[in-house]
């Protein structure tokens, strides 16, 4: 199971998060990644941790002001990217651009979509993972896992029968071990968290509490 950590736009220290998820990931042989937001990439993966950008553009080298290049946060030590968040939604088109684009930079790739139909497309696009969210749950209490079930499952054959070597993901609502056993129970192999770590009073102990039944 992978346990990859969006710190989003939350007011945490990326850095302190980054070295309690590099700890719990040796102490637990679980791969743990910390996706901090693009100006905190270089000192996140100075820590060690696996290190995840939360987004590239499509565009390439150029006048593109403002872009987040994908060869610009594999050389701040990002090893993959998040593309089309749901706070970060792209067209069609841009997702297969910004999915070529980390292509090119050598990032691994983690398009998220909002429900099984959505990751049938993106699957198509041939990204490495898809994440399903269900946007009414992220933030909240409820793990999709045990509020929305068939989401999984469905995402998860949706994935299968366009592109079986497509690692399924699923997120929102996520923040305890027990979540994450339900979510692989569902065929998961995957999860993608925000708000259950990143705004924890003790980071470290909600990674251990995550990453307990593994
Ligand atoms: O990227 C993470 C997801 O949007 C889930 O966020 P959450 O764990 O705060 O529900």
């Amino acid at each position: 199971m992978f346990i990859l950590v969006n710190l989003k736009a939350y007011p945490c220290d990326p850095v302190e998060v980054a070295t309690a998820a590099r700890d719990v990931a040796e102490d637990s042989d679980v791969r743990i990644a910390v996706s901090p937001q693009a100006a905190d990439l270089r000192r996140v993966a100075d820590t060690g941790v696996e290190t995840w950008a939360q987004h590239v553009d499509p565009n390439d080298y150029g006048s593109h002001t403002g872009s987040t290049l994908a060869e610009a946060v594999a050389e701040a030590g990002a090893e993959g990217t998040l593309v089309n968040h749901s706070e970060k939604r792209m067209k069609l088109a841009d997702i297969d651009g910004s999915v070529r684009a980390a292509e090119r930079a050598g990032l691994e790739t983690c398009v998220c979509a909002n429900n099984p139909a959505q990751i049938g497309a993106v699957a198509a696009l041939g990204p490495d993972s898809v994440a399903v969210e269900p946007p009414e749950l992220i933030g909240g209490d409820d793990s999709v896992a045990s509020a929305d079930p068939d989401i999984v499952r469905d995402a998860v054959e949706a994935a299968a029968n366009v592109d079986e070597d497509v690692e399924v993901f699923c997120g929102a609502g996520i923040s305890t071990g027990d979540d994450v056993e339900a979510a692989g129970d569902l065929g998961a192999t995957g999860i993608l968290l925000a708000s259950g770590v990143a705004k924890a009073d003790d980071p470290r102990a909600a990674l251990e509490n995550l990453v307990e039944p593994l």
